[in-house]
């Protein structure tokens, strides 16, 4: 039988069919962090179970750690520290290993996972943490659960989850110099909509899929919870196992050489059937910003706020109003009219060192213009001292940018730090509801080229028109 690569994880984790509809699915790895994984690790303890595998399991602080120099327990979230403490504690009385505060090995948990190996082609993967689907990238299964889910699965290392329908996303057509993979994928949103993935395993393939780098597809299904999906996931290649080969959790020797045979089978078979077949051609895409509330609506950078209703795929007409109201802006208003406070680079999505060397690429030389808050959060402690040891910093300060700890940081308002009201932020993360980064705060989504050339322009900028 012709089966596609979650078919073919599916089956090789199903331990069995449940009453309910639901099949119980092994889980190889469960990633936590301090927002949500140390609650479910102490509740857990609490209720007098063990961590079946604790081996298995990884924790991390990034999500309310502060990203100021010399951090410590007391972040700026006015509850924050009972958070950490928390999670250390649970893990500590787990026995599950904890990439702390001070660790070199600590990031956001979607990026320090691939970068340690800890993710694997063909593995089930599990964590309270909405963007767990960027993981898919690798070749593996791997989405977000509650924290009752994650309790589950800490106790017996499996789930319950009803089998997913199935789409297939392909990308054909070569991606033009300054258009990057978030741009493709606020193009997947814009036209197929937040709903498009609809609860469907996401799978990208296609020649332009092929021809991403390994973290340029962690952007892409980075944004398959924005899109709506259960998950997204890209079949394992040569670029696949190059990236995974040596990393400090992957397997070694003999072992290395079984798993690899292994992935090698992963890659859905020609044949295979999907629910949903979708086609999408990249030649054509330039650099896109998002102008509303929603992660569907966005314009080319060099496009104009839609008319009401001009784009009904973008949402109905009250809620293009209202996000319209919320950005404070006019139908017709070019893009690159407007003026920006402050510009952000960082989150799961962005800040990995390929995003901060093409980012860097545009600034150097250039300073960020008057009156524009620039900064800079690497996605784990290892890419900033890889950013670090080539430059990258200094041409970061240079520019103007705060250089900061790894962490979610201002990605998401947690109570502590953030943009003020009404200011308006070009960021190179996933969301932009309201107040996401604070209370009124206006977020356009975009590449990280696109935040560095509106960082330096103080308005928002094409980033092909800058020279870098
Ligand atoms: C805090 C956490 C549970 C949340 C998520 O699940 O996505 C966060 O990472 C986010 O991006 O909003
Ligand atoms: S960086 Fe942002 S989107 Fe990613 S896990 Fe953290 S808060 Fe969520």
């Amino acid at each position: 039988m012709k089966r596609t690569i979650f078919e073919k994880i599916w089956d090789g984790h199903r331990v069995s069919a449940l009453d309910n509809g639901a099949d119980l699915i092994l889980i190889d790895r469960i990633l936590l962090h301090e927002r949500t994984g140390g609650t479910a690790i102490r509740r857990l303890l609490d209720r007098g179970h063990d961590v079946m595998a604790p081996e298995q399991a990884f924790a991390v602080m990034d999500h309310i750690v502060d990203t100021f120099p010399g951090r410590s327990d007391d972040t700026r979230m006015p509850t924050g520290k009972a958070f950490i403490t928390t999670t250390r504690e649970a893990a500590r009385a787990a026995g599950i290993r904890l990439f702390d505060l001070d660790d070199p090995l600590q990031g956001i948990v979607h990026v320090m996972s691939p970068e340690l190996g800890i993710v694997l082609p063909g593995t089930t993967l599990i964590c309270p943490d909405s963007h767990t689907c960027s993981q898919g990238a690798l070749g593996a299964l791997a989405w977000g659960i509650g924290t009752t889910q994650a309790e589950h699965a800490l106790a017996t290392s499996t789930l319950p989850v009803r089998r997913p329908p199935q789409m297939r996303i392909t990308i054909d057509g070569e991606l033009a110099p300054g258009v990057t993979a978030k741009d493709l994928a606020l193009a997947l949103l814009g036209k197929f909509g937040v709903g498009g993935g609809s609860g469907h395993v996401v799978e990208y393939a296609g020649s332009a899929v092929s021809a991403l780098d390994i973290e340029a597809r962690l952007t892409l299904c980075n944004m398959g919870t924005e899109f709506g999906a259960f998950t997204a996931i890209i079949a394992p290649d040569d670029k696949t196992i190059d990236y995974v080969a040596g990393r400090r959790f992957a397997p070694e020797g003999p072992d290395w050489d079984a798993a690899v045979a292994q992935w090698r089978d992963l890659p859905s078979d020609d044949g295979a059937e999907y629910d949903v077949e979708l086609h999408f051609d990249a030649s054509t895409l330039v650099p896109l910003v998002s102008w509303g509330t929603s992660p569907q609506q966005v314009i080319p950078v060099d496009g104009a706020v839609p008319a009401p209703g001009a784009v009904p795929e973008q949402g109905n007409e009250d809620s293009q109003s209202r996000a319209r109201t919320y950005m404070g802006l006019e139908p017709g208003e070019p893009l690159t009219d407007l003026a920006i406070d402050a510009a952000f680079i960082g989150s799961c999505t962005n800040s990995r060192i390929s995003d901060l060397r093409r980012a860097a690429r545009l600034l150097e030389g250039h300073r960020v213009a008057a009156g524009v808050k620039a900064i800079c959060v690497p996605g784990s402690t290892s890419v900033k001292r890889a950013a670090e040891a080539e430059g990258l910093d200094r041409i970061f300060r240079d520019a103007g940018f705060e250089w900061r700890e790894s962490g979610c940081s201002m990605c998401f308002f947690a109570g502590g730090e953030s943009f003020g009201p009404q200011e308006r932020v070009i960021s190179s993360t996933n969301r932009n509801f309201e107040s996401r980064q604070g209370p009124g705060t206006r977020t356009h989504i975009a590449s990280p080229e696109t935040v560095a050339a509106s960082a330096i322009a103080g308005r928002i900028a094409d980033p092909r028109k800058v020279a870098g």
